[in-house]
């Protein structure tokens, strides 16, 4: 799981969606524990020592160490649905700038059809809500801030100038879906530009 996540740091760097330390990662471990990535670290060069053991309240298992000040978030997901195995956070130029330049308290997104790379969605015929969530310093606050939001459960939700928070059942699948929801960002970046 450490050596997945550090590959999947990999190719999200490659992406440039976390630059300069930003993003965090993380995987399952079991129904009460997940590993997350070292706060501080660039999640484009991590290696396995950089993925801590978290248990679902946030709290690191060796109390000495320092995982993602995020933490919070993702603990959320994992809490909200048992079969999200991974979550993954990224910092990418589209998803931070368009994000400010809408007052919008979510994204709407229909006729696209890499919608269908989203579970339970079969057709391009449907509309997807992605929320934006004002940015927050205070995570315990923006967590509360974000849960009535997750019933049901989005394709994924953007903090404002900020970054994409996506989930999935395992660390692969993850990355598909924060990069069909980055695809979708762009696009939506291209026909604001278009117009
Ligand atoms: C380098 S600024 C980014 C951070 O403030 C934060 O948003 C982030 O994504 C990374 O924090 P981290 O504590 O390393 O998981
Ligand atoms: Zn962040």
């Amino acid at each position: 799981m450490a050596c997945e996540l550090v590959a999947i740091g990999g190719r999200m760097d490659a992406n440039r969606w976390v630059p300069a330390s930003s993003g965090n990662l993380s995987a399952r471990i079991d129904r009460s524990t997940i590993g997350i990535t070292r706060s501080g670290v660039h999640k484009g060069r991590l290696e396995p020592a950089d993925i801590i053991a978290v248990g679902l309240d946030g709290l690191a298992v060796d109390p000495t160490a320092k995982p993602s000040a995020e933490t919070l978030l993702h603990c959320q997901l994992y809490r909200m649905d048992p079969a999200i195995g991974a979550v993954l956070h990224g910092h990418s130029v589209e998803a931070t700038a368009l994000s400010l330049v809408t007052d919008a308290e979510e994204l709407v997104l229909r006729d696209y059809e890499i919608l269908k790379a989203f579970p339970g969605i079969g057709t391009h015929e449907v509309v997807a809500r992605v929320p934006i969530f004002d940015n927050d310093q205070d995570i315990a606050r923006l967590s509360m801030r974000i849960a009535p939001s997750l019933t049901p459960l989005p394709i994924g939700y953007i903090l404002r100038g900020h970054g994409v928070y996506a989930w999935g059942p395992d660390v692969e699948r993850c990355f598909w879906r924060l990069e069909a929801l980055e695809f979708l960002i762009s696009c939506e970046c291209e026909r604001r530009r278009m117009l």
